[in-house]
């Protein structure tokens, strides 16, 4: 598919941040599949599903509204939920913890996939996730896998919570980080994994300066990694 760049990757590993400017700099729009997944389990909290109710959460996601008003100028995207914006609440701790246990749910990620590929039409879209090359959009144009150490991931999303103002300890946001990634990875339903013909970009000691830069010249280049 023309115009379409998947990422996909481990929590913290910088796919947003990544997304985010390579959107701007190609003038591409940005789909953050997590938000979804996490705006699915911001409203199974909201309405007491109890998060092993596989058919709860299946008749929730097929029946959420999810819409996103894209940044402008100097206004962040926004992510509403049934009219509410949820753009903060689904970035707090309580969704942290909750999201992989509904994203597992073959329902919800069936429901997810069939809004994600109506989003994806008509291309120009840069997609993240976790099963981006692999499942929503296999015939994406670019594909990268994105990731880094664990410690340094910890470090990163650290840094971010800290400065949002939420107390956090550094060795509960790496556990939290770990689980999470031990659930997406090993899940039955779209595993978190690297799909075969992406580009692996191991952003350990990267800045984010050095990621953008590799992307955008594997992409000039028509698909030509020449840090490998
Ligand atoms: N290469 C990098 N070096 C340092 N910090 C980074 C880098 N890439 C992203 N970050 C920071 O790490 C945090 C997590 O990045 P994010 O893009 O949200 O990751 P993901 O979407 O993969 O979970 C953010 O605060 C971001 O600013
Ligand atoms: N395509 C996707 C995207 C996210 N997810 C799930 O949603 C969670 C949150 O994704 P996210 O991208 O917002 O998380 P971070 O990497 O930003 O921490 C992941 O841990 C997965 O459980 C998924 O299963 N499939």
């Amino acid at each position: 598919m023309n115009n379409v760049i998947a990422i996909d990757g481990p929590a913290g590993a910088g796919k947003s941040t990544l997304a985010r400017l390579l959107a701007r700099k190609l003038k591409y729009r940005y789909l953050d599949t997590g938000a979804m997944y996490r705006a699915v389990t911001w409203l199974a909290l909201r309405e007491n599903i109890d998060l092993d109710n596989i058919q709860g959460l299946t008749s929730l996601a097929n029946n959420i509204d999810i819409e996103f008003s894209p940044p402008s100028g100097d206004r962040k995207g926004r992510i509403y939920v049934n009219g509410n914006d949820v753009t903060e609440e689904i970035r707090t701790p309580l969704i942290n913890k909750n999201v992989s246990k509904v994203a597992r749910v073959k329902g919800v990620r069936d429901a997810m996939v069939r809004q994600q590929r109506k989003l994806a039409q008509g291309g120009h879209i840069i997609i993240d996730g976790r099963d981006i090359g692999t499942r929503v959009v296999p015939d994406a144009e670019f594909k990268f896998f994105i990731t880094a150490s664990l410690e340094e991931r910890a470090r990163r999303r650290y840094t971010e919570l800290k400065e949002k103002g939420t107390g956090v300890n550094f060795q509960e946001v790496k556990a939290e980080i770990a689980r999470r990634d031990k659930i997406d990875s090993e899940r039955e339903c779209s595993p978190l994994t690297k799909p075969e013909d992406a580009f692996l970009i191991d952003t350990t000691g990267m800045s984010i300066d050095e990621v953008l830069t590799r992307v955008i010249n594997i992409i000039r280049t028509g698909g030509q990694d020449l840090n490998e």
